[in-house]
């Protein structure tokens, strides 16, 4: 059996990650393709380095729109696969060239196969920060083509190939990047009482931050601190005179980020305080949770529980989080997680989703998309 042409593309896709508002080679590479299509159907317009592509129904009442992501992280591949990452320092290790992959899959056969209404396709860059979603929706080209129900997928390792996992309601959770400077005194590493300690101070507030989880957050309205990343001094024998930590916050509800804000704020002025030293926090990009209309998600739900090919999966929600939850905060729609049973989840270097979920979800979603 010949491979399918769209499990070419994500490898070509998968050799070149690029990070968001930089997916110069990724834009280049969709245009190609999508203008080597049969051209009377569709229009195309670029933004920065996404793209929308308006597809013509036959006798259109509505139009729905199918949007996908196209960043990359900033990961050293560590897969080996004969296709990896050509792009030293960068992957594809949340599954966008899967997600583009299909897309182009989906537009292919509704170029080939149009369908009664009108779709809009989002090549959506900036994902995984500072975000993208939110720009796209408010631009001209979004609101002159803007769609009554909007749908995205996100691959899932954690199960099989076949399954697909959804649930009405919320999804994924509010998050906030979140980026701390801390700035106190430096010297010699044998004089720490002329000094003020910045590697200290910041190995304090690491740990205290956490305490926000387990003391202050409802614990059945979860939430989650991480601290991805620390940086501070020079070298082995200086006392460090900056440190930064890098993170992120996610929670279950709107009120729960506030609540969490507050309370880093408080333990942020603490240290100031306790070490005499300055501290600035920056929250970076904050996506606005993905949570899934009621109806349309039923309409989908009712829809894979007839599809003998598709297992479904009613899920929880999780601390994931997505800008898609702006479109879908506007929108009526609903995101899913397309199993892709791979044994390294999302953000790691050794992800290595089954290439068998492009051509089952490319052919879920066309199914459905002809009775919407
Ligand atoms: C699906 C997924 O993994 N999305 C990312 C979104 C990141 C948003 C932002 N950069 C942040 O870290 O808060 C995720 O990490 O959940």
């Amino acid at each position: 059996m010949s491979q399918s042409p769209f499990i070419k593309i994500r490898r070509d896709l998968h050799k070149i990650p690029e990070l968001g508002f930089q997916e110069v080679k990724t834009q280049n590479y969709l245009l190609k393709y999508i203008e080597s299509l049969p051209k009377d159907r569709y229009e195309i317009r670029t933004w920065r380095t996404g793209l929308f592509v308006k597809v013509l129904g036959t006798a259109p009442t509505k139009t729905i729109g199918y949007r996908t992501d196209i960043d990359g992280l900033p990961i050293e591949e560590q897969t080996n696969l004969p296709f990896s990452s050509e792009h030293e320092g960068r992957m594809h290790a949340c599954g966008h060239d899967f997600h583009m992959s299909i897309a182009l899959g989906v537009l292919t056969h509704i170029v080939e196969h149009p369908i009664k209404d009108d779709m809009l396709f989002i090549f959506q860059p900036a994902e995984e920060g500072p975000g993208g979603a939110e720009p796209m929706l408010k631009s001209v080209e979004f609101q002159a083509w803007r769609p009554d129900l909007i749908l995205a997928l996100h691959i899932a390792p954690e199960y099989p190939v076949g399954t697909i996992a959804i649930k009405e309601g919320l999804l994924f959770a509010n998050t906030s990047e979140l980026f701390i400077d801390l700035k106190g005194k430096g010297g010699h590493a044998a004089y720490p009482h002329q000094t003020n300690d910045m590697v200290v101070a910041a190995s304090y507030l690491v740990t205290q931050l956490q305490s926000i989880i387990s003391r202050n957050v409802d614990p059945l309205d979860s939430a989650v601190i991480t601290i991805g990343k620390i940086t501070g001094g020079t070298v082995q024998n200086i006392i460090a005179e900056t440190a930064r930590l890098e993170g992120t916050i996610r929670t279950l509800s709107v009120e729960s980020m506030q609540k969490v804000k507050k309370r880093i704020e408080a333990l942020v002025k603490g240290i100031e305080n306790g070490f005499e030293c300055e501290v600035k926090i920056d929250y970076g990009s904050m996506y606005h949770q993905v949570y899934n209309h009621e109806q349309p998600t039923k309409a989908f739900m009712k829809y894979l529980e007839k599809n003998q090919n598709v297992s479904l999966y009613v899920c929880k929600e999780a601390m994931t989080g997505e800008d898609f939850g702006y479109m879908l905060k506007e929108i009526p729609g609903f995101m899913f997680w397309l199993g892709v049973d791979s044994p390294y989840g999302l953000h790691h270097a050794k992800l290595e989703p089954n290439e068998d979920a492009i051509d089952f979800a490319i052919s879920v979603l066309t199914d459905y998309l002809v009775g919407v």
